[in-house]
Order: C-alpha cells, then sequence, then structure tokens
C-alpha cells in the first residue's frame, strides 16, 4: 500500500479539538491496515502567530504543497482581534487557498435522517435534503485590489475592497459546478447579482455559454443570491448544485447548515484544478464552521464537520470510496442512536462531548468497515 502524505493544520479554538478525533481515526485506519497515512502537523492561524509571528510559517506552506492533502481545522478568534491585518489568523487560511490554488469548495449540506427535528425549519422542508453548494474560492472581494483603507484627510476615511472576476474564473467554476451535476441530478443554480454588479453580469454570461456549448443535456437556472438566500431557507430542496462566487458562497453555506441542524455539521473540501501529468489535485480539507470562541475549551464542540471533512478527503483524495461511505454511514449510526452533541440535542437523546462522539463515530466505523 503506497503511503500518503498528510498535513494536519488544527488552528484555534475548537479547531484542535475537533482535529484530535480525525487524527484518531487516521490512527484507527492505520492501525487496521486500511490505509497507510503519514500524518505531520503545523501551526496556523492565532497559535502560528503567536509561535512565530506569522499566521502560517513559510516552511509550512511548503509542507502543504508537498502534501497529498491538507486537513484543516478552524482558526481566528478574539484574541487576536489586533494583530496587523495581514498577519489575523484568517490570514493563513486565505494563503493556503490562493498558493495551493484551491478554486472549488464543495460544500455539501445533508440532513441526516436523525437530525430532522434538529433544525429550526419544519422537518418536511428538509427531510431528505442533499444539496451542494460549490463556491469560487480564490477570486472575488476577499482577495481583488485595491483592499485598502485611505484616510481621506477631513476625519473621514474609506475601505475599499474589489470585486474582481475573470472569464476563466468563472469558466472552470462553472465546468465544476456542471461535471459535478452529471454525478448528481443534473441541476446547477448560479447564483449571482447582476442587477447591480459587473462582476455578476459576466458571472451569468459565463456560465449561460459554458452551458450552452458544453453541459446542454444538463439545467441550468439562474437566480439572484438575495433571492436564493430566501428561497435556501423556504425550499431547500429545490436546488441541487448551487454555484456562486466566494463572498455569496461563504454566507448561503452558513445558511445552508443550519437547514442541517447545526454549523457543527457541515464538511467541505477545497480541490485545485487536476494535474495533467498525474491526474492528482491540490486539496484541503475543513469544517466550514470556525473556530467557535465561545465554546472552545469546553469539550462539547460537535467532531462531525471535522469528521466528515475527512470522510470527503478519503473520497476526493484518495478514491478510497468504501471508506468514506462507511465513515458516513458510522455518523448517521451514531445519530440514529440519539448520541448527540449541545449544538444538535434534542429531547430524549444522550447528550454527550466532542470526545464521547468522536469515539462512537470510532466505534460504528470500526462496525461498517467489518461488514
Ligand atoms: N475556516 C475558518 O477557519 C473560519 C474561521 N472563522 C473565524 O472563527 C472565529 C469565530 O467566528 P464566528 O463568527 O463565531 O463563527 P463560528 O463558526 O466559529 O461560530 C458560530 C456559532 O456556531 C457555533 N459552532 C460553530 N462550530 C461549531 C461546532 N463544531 N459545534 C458546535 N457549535 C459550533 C459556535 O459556538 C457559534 O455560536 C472568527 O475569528 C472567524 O473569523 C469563521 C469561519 C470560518
Ligand atoms: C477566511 C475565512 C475565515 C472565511 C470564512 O468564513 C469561510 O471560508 O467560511
Ligand atoms: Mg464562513
Amino acid at each position: 500500500m503506497n503511503t500518503s502524505k498528510l498535513l494536519l493544520l488544527p488552528g484555534d479554538g475548537i479547531g484542535p479539538e475537533a482535529m484530535a478525533e480525525v487524527e484518531k481515526i487516521v490512527g484507527f485506519m492505520n492501525d487496521e491496515g486500511v490505509a497507510s497515512f503519514a500524518t505531520e502537523k503545523a501551526l496556523v492561524g492565532g497559535s502560528a502567530y503567536d509561535a512565530h509571528g506569522e499566521a502560517i510559517a513559510d516552511a509550512d506552506m511548503e509542507t502543504a504543497l508537498a502534501a497529498d492533502a491538507v486537513l484543516f481545522g478552524a482558526v481566528g478568534g478574539p484574541k487576536w482581534d489586533s494583530v496587523p491585518y495581514d498577519q489575523r489568523p484568517e490570514a493563513g487560511l486565505l494563503r493556503l487557498r490562493k498558493d495551493l490554488k484551491l478554486f472549488a469548495n464543495l460544500r455539501p449540506a445533508i440532513c441526516y435522517p436523525a437530525l430532522a427535528d434538529a433544525s429550526s425549519l419544519k422537518p418536511e422542508i428538509i427531510e431528505g435534503l442533499d444539496i451542494l453548494i460549490l463556491r469560487e474560492l480564490t477570486g472575488g472581494v476577499y482577495f481583488g485590489e485595491p483592499k485598502e483603507i485611505i484616510d481621506l484627510g477631513n476625519g473621514q476615511k474609506r475601505g475599499i475592497d474589489t470585486q474582481v472576476y475573470d472569464t476563466y474564473e468563472i469558466e472552470r467554476i462553472a465546468r465544476a459546478a456542471f461535471e459535478l451535476a452529471r454525478t448528481r441530478r443534473g441541476k446547477v443554480t448560479s447564483m449571482e447579482k447582476r442587477n447591480v454588479m459587473k462582476s455578476g453580469v459576466l458571472w451569468n454570461e459565463v456560465v449561460t455559454r459554458v452551458h450552452r456549448e458544453e453541459f446542454s443535456d444538463l439545467q441550468l437556472e439562474h437566480m439572484l443570491a438575495d433571492a436564493g438566500g430566501m428561497q435556501l431557507v423556504r425550499a431547500p430542496k429545490q436546488f441541487d448544485v448551487i454555484v456562486t462566487d466566494n463572498l455569496f458562497g461563504d454566507m448561503l453555506s452558513d445558511i445552508a447548515a443550519m437547514l442541517t441542524g447545526s454549523l457543527g455539521m457541515l464538511p467541505s473540501a477545497s480541490l485545485g484544478a487536476e494535474d495533467p501529468a498525474t491526474g492528482k489535485r491540490k486539496a484541503l480539507y475543513e469544517p466550514v464552521h470556525g473556530s467557535a470562541p465561545d465554546i472552545a475549551g469546553q469539550g462539547v464542540a460537535n467532531p462531525i464537520a471535522m469528521i466528515a471533512s475527512f470522510a470527503m478527503c478519503l473520497r476526493y483524495s484518495f478514491q478510497k470510496v468504501r471508506e468514506a461511505d462507511a465513515l458516513e454511514a458510522a455518523i448517521a449510526e451514531v445519530l440514529e442512536k440519539g448520541i448527540r452533541t449541545p449544538d444538535i440535542m434534542a429531547p430524549g437523546a444522550t447528550r454527550v462531548g466532542t470526545v464521547e462522539m468522536g469515539a462512537a463515530i470510532r466505534s460504528a466505523f470500526r462496525g461498517k468497515l467489518a461488514a
């Protein structure tokens, strides 16, 4: 069995707590001989800033570039509110996304049957929900220049962020959306705001052309992103794949998280282009949630988003489909048994912490792999 290089970047707040549960699963898979992972661990975010004054060290970026996959926890927190903007914890994550060229961020929102009662929405609206938000991840307003605060000299300042999208960036995310839709229910909903944004006009034009020229057998619809947010909450099952820009994707996926019961449930995969020589992609897997400073250190964080991100890693980076299916089925089984962290607690369920949830999923995973 080939050994695969995994870089673990636990980060800040609940990041290390959730990552610890994935590390145990990785160790278990190595011990059982179902995988051979060589893991390295490095600092990112506020913990990296504290250790060496930058949100990710150059040497650790090199390790990320050489890894077969990167697992990322979460970064940020009030402790680092006053560090220089370019070294704030989130800058480490943005650098990883940019330097690894991870333009496609897959954020699946799946409502596990046992959690149909954990959402604030009526069960019939979310039962059986399985949608995929595809967020463009290396362009748009998070990266566009100029990005600055200018002193206007009269006691006034001007904060500037710039939304920029080039044709090639929209083409490649559109292709990714249609290719993913082909493996699912064949429908893509593209969300932008072409009514008020030039980049939205171009986005709409390019997605329409890619559809017409390359994927006309699939269904494409366009929706203004604000109305899309409303539709996500009103009738989310109308969607299959939603493709959208960096900022709208960030917001829409946090909204979608609540359809599944909790932000602690939503995993993600950030993928680069396939290298034609090796057929491999650079990839980083991370939960959609942040460092959750309000619950960090209490041992109550839900590790499922992080564990399900590792299942996506098994599926997309290592083609370990059986193991990925088994891990996702293990999560479903544990939820079915009523084992719940506080964020998804329901009447009559058994309340557990991060470590107990991780242990229950590992035990169910063992059973699924043996079956
Ligand atoms: N990928 C990343 O590293 C991200 C980092 N952040 C950063 O995280 C910090 C905190 O941001 P917030 O706005 O509070 O967002 P957050 O996602 O950290 O937390 C929002 C709410 O969801 C809850 N929550 C999140 N994950 C949970 C989990 N696994 N289990 C149970 N409850 C969970 C939190 O307790 C909190 O009430 C900020 O510095 C922000 O920039 C935010 C989003 C993504
Ligand atoms: C850079 C991140 C903190 C932005 C974010 O909220 C996310 O990617 O989900
Ligand atoms: Mg976010």
